[in-house]
């Protein structure tokens, strides 16, 4: 776990992993292929400004761990906060940027099942040429950068919901997300562990019982979808997040 003060400062360790991790997946591979949260994660995207000399974004390829079945242009979209928030002002090509298909999301009912399938065509396309798949036949992303909710949710995959135990698709929609909208699409839980590495970052108060409760307790019920990612996983978190751990 890295510990940093303040929001800031995540932003500034995140970009720092990031670069790090672009770097030696083109060095290794030609390209880097990431995945993103949205909420607070996307705002601290922003600190990859500074790397813009450092990055070869045109070797990115950049799909949403989960998205709002909205149009681009709505509050709620995740891709149109990472466009304000970095995209729209770095050299990443446009149609690199899996964003879903808006012409589906016109309305948010009944929107999730087409986007899902749709987006998981385009990840489809892009395996395993681009995206190498994993013995389990996974596609093995470079990097997520995920965030997190009070109640434990990564993606949009939410406490002790079924969709936590599928293992079949790995693009999933959701009709009946707590966290308003109701209708997005979700990386499955498999494909978020298929990652090479999984970063979470955690700032302020709001997220300190939660990331005591993911890094000291760690339940294996479903009661806490992150508690669930294994593999290559890295913390940032800063003083406020870290303030209810026992050892902080
Ligand atoms: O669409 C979403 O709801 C987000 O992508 C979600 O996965 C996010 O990462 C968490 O909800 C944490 O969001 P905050 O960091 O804003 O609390």
């Amino acid at each position: 776990m890295e510990r940093v003060r303040d929001n800031d400062a995540c932003a500034k360790a995140l970009a720092d992993a990031v670069e790090t991790a672009s770097r030696e997946a083109i060095e290794k591979r030609g390209t880097f292929a990431v995945a993103l949260a949205g909420g607070s994660l996307a705002k601290a995207l922003g600190a990859l400004r500074e790397e813009t000399r450092r990055v070869e974004w045109d070797k990115w390829r950049v799909f949403w761990v989960d998205e709002r079945c909205v149009k681009w242009d709505d509050e709620e979209s995740n891709f149109g906060g990472a466009m304000r928030a970095l995209f729209g002002d770095v050299s990443v090509k446009r149609e690199r940027l899996y964003a879903v298909d808006e012409t589906l999301c016109e309305r948010n009912e009944g929107a999730a099942k087409p986007c899902a399938e749709a987006y998981e065509r385009d990840l489809r396309a892009l395996t395993p040429d681009v995206i190498e798949l994993n013995e389990d036949g996974l596609p093995v992303f470079d990097m997520l950068l995920l965030g997190f909710g009070p109640d434990g949710h990564i993606c949009s995959l939410f406490p002790n919901h079924a969709l936590l135990r599928e293992t079949e698709g790995w693009i999933l929609p959701i009709a009946d997300s707590p966290k308003p909208p109701p209708e997005r699409v979700t990386f499955s839980l498999p494909l978020v562990n298929a990652a090479r590495a999984k970063v979470f970052v955690a700032s302020g108060a709001g997220k300190a019982e939660m990331t005591a409760r993911i890094l000291e307790e760690a339940p294996q019920d479903g009661s806490v979808p992150a508690a669930l990612v294994t593999g290559d996983v890295r913390w940032i978190v800063d003083d406020a997040a870290a303030s209810k751990m026992r050892n902080s």
